[in-house]
């Protein structure tokens, strides 16, 4: 009898094209996204090469960093930079006959919201997408991650990639999430506990309780952000939640075809036994909501904590690295995290910009208004998660409220765009990355949840959305 796999083992085994000795293989790639920044180059080597798209079918292309966010960029893009690339993606798209949502189309929206919105990505698939983020699709039970621009150029052309297997690492997530407490707290808690490089070498399956009992949008905060913990991938199992969200989806199975697919959707999981090279445990009955304090996914505290002391680190190094991560950020130690002020609000990206981060943030801040002193922004992850929000009416809640309502797009979560923070701005965000710099320079940035984030924009600082009443 061979020895029981785990659910990484058993997705990577079906997708072995061929294998060297020393343990490189050739990889089969299922689907293949394309943005608009990591893309021109690849399409521009194939033109060279005179080569075609391999599997256009198995291609989608959509813009996202780039586009603005403002109502107006249906008259066309002002900003030269942004108008070249996105046109450029356009180009190749059509050039090469692979599918492409420009600006224009409804189901345009940053590529890891559309994937699995489109019934594009699905269990048991190998997906790629030169981003990082792609680790998102993981939350299907797909083996997915970024890749470099030569990457894309070697899957577009093949539909292949060369790789090495990560290890095998289980992070167990037991109990139920109290009142408040989100997919996103979990994922900062958990980062904050492994460190950014914590994951390194290793994919994460995320199991547990507190897992299964997650909507589909709540696991993909969870895998998102996997990567900003160092690993190559996270994966989640497929159960009855994930076939209820993909069921229907524009590129689903349909039919008999369906039926077989959940079949086999069923067979992916970790079997009894398997080996993990690395495990981790943690309780969500006693997760508070989180709030990061300095200049990397690690530096977390709960709402209730207060700004750490670096004096405190023993290493010299990281001792140094945190006292420039306050000093950047502007903050004292010992401050407690509910006396931080913001200046904005930022709620969106392929973290926290689908239709259950909206609705979490629109029942926070119905009937209020935003504090005199913040600026706020909606920016929903794409032009059908809009379109949701506005079917169900939380649009106009938002904009009640004070919010500025925006056209989707990776918007504000880094600033590639016109939507970015000023010089020591401070802003409560529900991106993934609070890198110097990240959202403009000089620009501050504290992680939170949907939920935390809209309670920061009515109160003008941190609150914890436990006591919100
Ligand atoms: C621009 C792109 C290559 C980048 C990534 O790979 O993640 C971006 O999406 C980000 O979040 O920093
Ligand atoms: S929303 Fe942010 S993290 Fe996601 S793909 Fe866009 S820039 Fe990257």
């Amino acid at each position: 009898m061979s020895a029981p796999r785990t659910l990484y083992d058993k997705i990577w085994d079906d997708h072995i094209v061929s294998q060297d000795e020393n343990g490189t293989c050739l990889l089969y790639i299922d689907r293949h996204l394309v943005h608009e920044v990591t893309s021109p180059q690849a399409f521009e080597g194939l033109r060279i090469a005179g080569r075609k798209v391999r599997a256009p079918e198995k291609t989608l292309a959509v813009v996202d960093h780039n586009v603005p966010t403002t109502a107006d960029r249906h008259e066309g893009i002002k900003n030269e930079e942004s108008r070249i690339q996105v046109e450029a993606l356009a180009q190749n798209a059509a050039d090469f006959g692979v599918e492409y949502y420009s600006e224009k189309d409804v189901r345009q929206g940053i590529v890891h919201i559309v994937g699995p919105e489109q019934g594009f990505t699905l269990p048991g698939m190998t997906i790629v997408c030169g981003d990082s983020h792609t680790s998102t699709h993981g939350a299907f039970g797909a083996l997915a991650h970024g890749i470099g621009t030569s990457e894309v150029e070697h899957v577009l052309a093949t539909q292949t990639l060369v790789q090495k297997k990560a290890k095998n690492m289980l992070v167990r997530v037991d109990g139920l999430l109290p009142q408040g407490v989100t997919a996103k707290d979990i994922i900062l808690a958990i980062i904050g506990e492994i460190g950014t490089a914590g994951g390194t070498g290793h994919v994460i399956e995320f199991a547990g309780e507190a897992i299964r009992a997650l909507s589909m949008e709540g696991r993909m905060t969870i895998c998102n952000m996997t990567i900003e913990g160092g690993a190559r991938a996270g994966l989640i199992a497929p159960d009855e939640t994930t076939f209820d969200y993909i069921k229907d989806k524009p590129r689903a199975p349909k039919g008999t075809a369906w039926d077989m697919a959940v079949d086999y959707w069923k067979t992916l999981y970790t079997e009894e036994g398997a080996h993990y090279d690395k495990v981790v445990v943690l309780d969500a009955a006693n997760l508070p909501p989180i709030v990061s304090w300095g200049s990397s996914p690690e530096d977390v505290v709960s709402v209730q904590g207060i700004v750490p002391n670096p004096d405190d680190i023993q290493d010299e190094n990281k001792r140094t690295s945190k006292q420039r991560a306050l000093d950047y950020m502007g903050l004292k130690a010992g401050t407690k995290m509910t006396d931080i002020t913001v200046d904005r609000v930022f709620i969106g990206s392929c973290t926290n910009g689908r239709i259950e981060d909206l609705r979490a943030a629109a029942k926070v801040v119905e009937g209020r208004k935003v504090a005199s002193t913040v600026s706020a922004m909606i920016v929903p992850g794409s032009g059908i998660v809009k379109e949701m929000a506005e079917a169900e009416g939380l649009d106009v809640i938002f904009k009640d409220a004070g919010f500025e309502w925006r056209e989707p797009g990776c918007s504000m979560c880094l600033a590639m765009n016109d939507d970015r923070l000023s010089p020591y701005e401070r802003c409560a965000s529900t991106s993934n990355r609070n890198f110097e710099g990240r959202q403009g320079y000089k620009g501050r940035t504290h992680l939170v949840s949907p939920a935390m984030a809209a309670a920061a924009a009515v109160a003008g600082h941190f609150v914890d959305i436990r006591e919100w009443k």
